[in-house]
């Protein structure tokens, strides 16, 4: 009899990570995301105005291991580094603020990199998992239509962990340890300009009231489009106090806190987009790597069990595929 395969749910950097790893070692898999493509939060969106950055906005790189892969990813042609002319916001001063830090994007936009991983791995996308649960020796998925996948050897939950608790109701303490992370919202929203805004800003770390960021989408490498497009994002206490405020008020206020920031003149977007994660970041970073009931075969990864960061995320992956490697 074939061996049956492994469950991977999400296909974020984390649960890609851990799914490469574990084909890398002959082992069988599918994948599931109730999204229509991958990437969650570090996927871009497609808009009339070409494709925008709107969750993650680039990422660095401690860890060696990361770091060779990142090299490999600029090998495949992927990532490329963005050296944006950075500046920051305090108290409503604007200095510039260049660094020596490295930092990557996926080219030409950010789901390049899970798009790449994924290749031809099998998957299913629009497909929302609702239960996992364990017969006598292997895992049936439901989906939100109640629709069985399986039978499957392994799970790994590969989600933010407000939605892994759910998935995770088979091993009492991994459920309950997701269940303990708090994470944080944001509120994203992308602004065009028809004429180029008069500014040498590329990329702007803010410590105000609205905003916590705000970058210049085409100074990344590989991005193009005919207007000057801008991504902000909310502080995660601005955008958690507007949260169910309706996009059209919630690009009126970012755009408004953004034309005072900056140190030229901000006309009226001819294209705009508001874009609310849920689930934008861990409050805090934790040490777990990854969560595991070896016993059952049920595994859980994601930023949250690190450090709510690309780099997080693609580490806690490797760690869940190695630990089912370990205990096969
Ligand atoms: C606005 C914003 C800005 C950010 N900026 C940066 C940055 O500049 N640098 C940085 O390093 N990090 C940044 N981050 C964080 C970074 O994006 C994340 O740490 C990382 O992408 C998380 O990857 P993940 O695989 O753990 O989770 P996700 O990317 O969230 O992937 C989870 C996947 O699971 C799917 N899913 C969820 N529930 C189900 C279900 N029930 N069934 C099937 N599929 C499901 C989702 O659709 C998603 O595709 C940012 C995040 C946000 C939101
Ligand atoms: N908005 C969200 O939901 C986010 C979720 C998760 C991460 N988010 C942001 O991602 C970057 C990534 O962090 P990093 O990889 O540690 O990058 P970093 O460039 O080293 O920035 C970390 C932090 O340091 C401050 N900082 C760095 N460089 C400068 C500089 N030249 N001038 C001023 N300040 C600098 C700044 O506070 C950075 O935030 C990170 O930005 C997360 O906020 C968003």
């Amino acid at each position: 009899m074939s061996q049956a395969p492994i469950a991977i749910i999400g296909t974020g950097i984390a649960g890609l990570s851990a799914a490469r790893a574990l084909h890398d070692a002959g082992l069988p898999l599918h994948l599931f995301d109730k999204s229509r493509g991958s990437g969650g939060r570090m996927a871009s969106k497609r808009s009339d105005v070409g494709s925008l950055d709107l969750g993650a906005q680039y990422f660095t790189t401690r860890d060696r291991r990361f770091s060779e892969t990142v090299r490999q990813w600029q090998a495949e042609g992927w990532v490329d580094q963005w050296s944006p002319t950075l500046f920051q916001s305090r108290g409503g001063q604007l200095k510039s603020s260049a660094d020596e830090q490295l930092r990557w994007v996926g080219q030409p936009t950010m789901s390049a990199i899970t798009r790449g991983l994924l290749g031809e791995l099998p998957v299913t996308f629009s497909c929302r998992i609702t239960e996992v649960f364990r017969g006598e020796h292997q895992w049936t998925l439901v989906d939100a239509t109640g629709t069985s996948h399986g039978p499957f050897s392994h799970v790994i939950v590969a989600v933010p962990a407000p939605q892994a608790a759910a998935l995770l109701s088979s091993a009492p303490k991994l459920a309950s340890a997701a269940a303990s992370v708090a994470m944080e919202p944001t509120w994203s929203v992308a602004l065009g300009f028809a004429m180029p805004l008069s500014t040498t800003l590329e990329g702007c770390f803010v410590q105000d009231d609205a905003l916590d960021w705000v970058a210049r989408n085409r100074s990344k490498p590989g991005r193009d489009g005919q207007l000057d497009t801008w991504v902000l994002h909310g502080t995660s206490e601005w955008s958690r106090h507007h949260l169910d405020l309706p996009k059209d008020a919630v690009i009126e206020l970012l755009h408004g806190a953004f034309a005072e920031l900056i140190d030229c003149v901000v006309p009226a977007p001819e294209f705009t987009l508001a874009h609310r994660w849920l689930y934008a970041r861990p409050s805090q970073a934790h040490e777990w790597n990854a969560l595991t009931d070896a016993r059952l075969g049920l595994y859980a990864c994601g930023d949250w069990c690190l450090s709510g960061r690309v780099e997080g995320a693609w580490l806690s992956g490797q760690e869940a595929a190695r630990r089912l490697l370990e205990n096969l």
